[in-house]
């Protein structure tokens, strides 16, 4: 059997209801992350591209580029038509203001979850509870790989170390939750990671916990998990020296002011680790209100203008339609089933106007 069989079998296995009292079973088998990156691999020149992506986005962090890097995009993708239309038009976004600005999309796939809920499309790609992940991890690669085509960068949220194997050679940006930050696990997940990734703060509001993140995964680790086939190892990392804080303000409130980001610069410059901070516009940081997201995008150009150099990046959720909807059998295209997002229009007018006072006053 070969690759391409062994992933079409298993992405149509349907996920089987197990009871097993004693742990849990086997609920569908999962092609090894070799197998899939084989049956949906990347040509040379893919590669390359995405090798450039993560090299500006380094030189971006260390301050040898001054162009602001923006992460944008769906707070989720549920839906590979909207996710590709949105990409077409970020591409042609990303084109005007590249003098600027570099423009990477939010290709988000894992969820993590407050409690429970949808997992994302990785996890549940027919949105209905039926979790075929092998299916979900074969579509995440297929649209990840088409928006690399358009010539876009990739961001995305590793949050299932395991799952990080089938998509980590299509990413230029990675980040680590609020919920996850301070796992050892995840730590050493980023410790193995060929892009820059980004730490967000704790749900608390706590810097630290990243601050001591970003210590963690500069060094090597010796740690179980899989290799690329599959098979139980013990897997040893390089470390990661690109990592940064993204600030997404926590139970408290928001931390992008002028106080908070000049402490987080402070603190970060004190543990000896990379100043370069990233501000994420939503999240706690907008009170989960798309319409206060350009309000906290704003206030971080102005600070950067007025020479505040550690903001170096910001990260905007926005899809092609205003909000958010409950998930149903009846979705509206083009809008978020997570958190609430910018509208496309809005968005652009957004990045348009930023893109306008960063050329009028470079930094
Ligand atoms: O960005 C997405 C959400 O804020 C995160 O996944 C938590 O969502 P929840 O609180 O709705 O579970
Ligand atoms: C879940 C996210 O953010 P946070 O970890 O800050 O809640 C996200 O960016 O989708």
């Amino acid at each position: 059997m070969n690759a391409l069989t062994n992933i079409a079998e298993s992405a149509t296995t349907p996920a089987v209801q197990d009871d097993n009292a004693d742990g849990p079973s086997v609920a569908q088998p999962l092609p090894a992350p070799a197998a899939l990156k084989e049956a949906i691999g990347l040509e040379p020149v893919m590669k390359a591209q995405i090798a450039g992506h993560r090299q500006a986005i380094r030189e971006i962090l260390e301050g040898r580029d001054s162009r602001l890097l923006v992460v944008m995009g769906p707070c989720s993708i549920h839906d590979r038509d909207s996710a590709l239309d949105y990409a077409r038009r970020l591409k042609q976004l990303a084109d005007e203001v590249g003098d600027s600005m570099l423009l990477v999309m939010r290709v988000y796939v894992e969820k993590p979850r407050t409690t429970v809920g949808w997992k994302g499309l990785a996890y549940d790609p027919h949105l209905d509870g039926s979790d075929n992940m092998a299916e979900g991890l074969a579509s995440t690669r297929r649209l990840m790989r088409d928006i690399t085509e358009l010539g876009l960068p990739i961001a995305c949220e590793l949050l299932q170390p395991m799952l990080s194997a089938y998509m980590d050679d299509l990413i230029s940006w990675a980040a680590v939750g609020a919920r996850t930050t301070e796992s050892q696990i995840h730590r050493e997940m980023v410790s193995a990671l060929p892009m820059p990734t980004g730490f967000k703060n704790g749900t608390d509001g706590g810097i630290q916990v990243a601050i001591d993140a970003m210590g963690t995964s500069r060094h090597g680790h010796r740690y179980p998990g899989f290799d690329d086939q599959g098979r139980p190892a013990l897997l040893r990392s390089r470390g990661n020296p690109d990592t940064h804080l993204v600030l997404r303000g926590g139970h408290h409130g928001a931390n992008f002011d002028d106080k908070s980001v000049e402490k987080a610069a402070f603190d970060l410059r004190a543990a000896g680790v990379s100043s370069a901070i990233m501000v994420d516009c939503s999240h706690a940081n907008s009170g989960k209100d798309p319409a206060r997201q350009p309000l906290v995008l704003n206030e971080v150009i102005r600070q950067r203008l007025n020479g505040m150099s550690s903001l170096v990046g910001v990260m905007l959720e926005s899809h092609l339609e205003t909000g958010k909807q409950p998930l149903g059998a009846e979705l509206r295209y083009g809008v978020s089933i997570t958190d609430g997002c910018l509208g496309w229009a809005e968005s652009e007018h957004h990045i348009r106007f930023v893109a306008k006072r960063l050329s009028e006053q470079p930094v």
